[in-house]
């Protein structure tokens, strides 16, 4: 999976024919991805993909429309949603809100090194940057609200040893709410693993998945981007690849002395959200072809996390 809305090359070719790229050579539904239908569209004039928005309020695509208009603006790597002739970018197919964007080079990284990591943490600078004097507002809707409301009754599936685990970083992340949520803020990609960025050879090419974006404090964008591309088997940090990933970001954007403070907790928040949201979808998706990550490596590295060996570069 996961195509959940197939669709027919009629209905296909009606849906693209106002946007004027020519006549469709081919189209392939995408297996990865867990979240929406998406297929490559290879048309006269290139190359493309059309996503159908599966899941989530969609309410929120023009919110997520403007931000890559933004971003694209910007010059950063990200697929911004095609208008057709009349200017439409949010469509309908399949009775699905639907959106066509240019398809961008590159694969996913599976097993990062120092120059990949400092990429990220570049384009991750650059997002903030491109983002932080006009943020456009939008509460995550999986927050530190939603952890604290969730977190609770998700914990009492959890084992003896995971328990104390989750009940300790929900008891910190409600102690140090106000001054998390005080850090300085941008436009967060919020979900920025390595299956949501493609690299052409050693070239950053694309960032993807925009549909967690939101308005936050930049220092958690960085946990949740660290925690993923810088964790060993064992979740420990990989101090090589994390000091190449905050440098490179911290030479852009320098950290303040309230985010190097709050570094360790953003980590572990960063964990907390993810173990939650892969124990809903675990629940939710079980015996689904759908694909479910594993609840069981966020709650690894939460515990490694107690200890925080790698300090935010930090100038006094
Ligand atoms: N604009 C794009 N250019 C190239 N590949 C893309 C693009 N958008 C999505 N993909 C491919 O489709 C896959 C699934 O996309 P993603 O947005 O992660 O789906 P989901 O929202 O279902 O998680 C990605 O892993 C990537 O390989
Ligand atoms: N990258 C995430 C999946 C996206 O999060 P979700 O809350 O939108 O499901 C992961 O690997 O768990």
């Amino acid at each position: 999976m996961s195509v959940f809305t197939p669709l027919e090359r009629p209905e296909l070719e009606a849906f693209l024919a106002p946007y004027g790229l020519g006549r469709l050579k081919d189209f392939q539904g995408i297996a990865e991805g867990s979240e929406n239908s998406n297929f490559f569209v290879s048309l006269e004039q290139g190359e493309y993909v059309l996503t159908l928005v599966e899941r989530g309020p969609s309410h929120d695509l023009p919110y997520f429309i403007e931000l890559l208009d933004v971003l694209h603006e910007a010059g950063l790597p990200v697929p911004y949603a095609l208008r057709t002739e009349s200017g439409e970018a949010l469509r309908e197919l399949a009775e699905k809100p639907a959106l066509l964007q240019p398809r961008l080079p590159g694969k996913h990284v599976r097993e990062p090194n120092a120059h990949h990591c400092a990429e990220v943490g570049a384009l991750l600078a650059h997002l903030h940057l491109a983002t932080r004097d006009h943020v456009l507002e939008r509460k995550s809707d999986r927050g530190l609200d939603w952890m604290l409301t969730e977190g609770p009754s998700l914990a009492l599936q959890l084992d003896e040893q995971a328990l104390p685990l989750m009940r300790n970083a929900l008891k910190e992340i409600a102690e140090t709410k106000a001054r998390f949520l005080a850090l300085p803020r941008a436009n967060l990609h919020a979900d920025l693993f390595r299956d949501n960025v493609l690299f052409d050879g050693t070239h950053l090419a694309g960032v993807i998945d925009f549909y967690n974006a939101c308005s936050g404090p930049m220092l958690y964008d960085l946990a949740i981007c660290l925690n993923d591309w810088c964790s060993d088997e064992e979740g420990r940090l990989d101090v090589h690849l994390a000091r190449a990933l905050l440098g490179a970001y911290a030479a852009l954007r320098p950290f303040t002395a309230a985010e190097a403070e709050l570094w360790p907790t953003a980590l572990r928040i960063a964990c907390v959200r993810f173990w939650l949201s892969r124990l809903i979808a675990a629940n939710t998706f079980a015996g689904q072809d759908v694909l479910i990550h594993d609840p069981g490596v966020f709650e690894i590295r939460l515990a490694q996390r107690q200890q925080v060996a790698v300090a935010l570069p930090f100038a006094l």
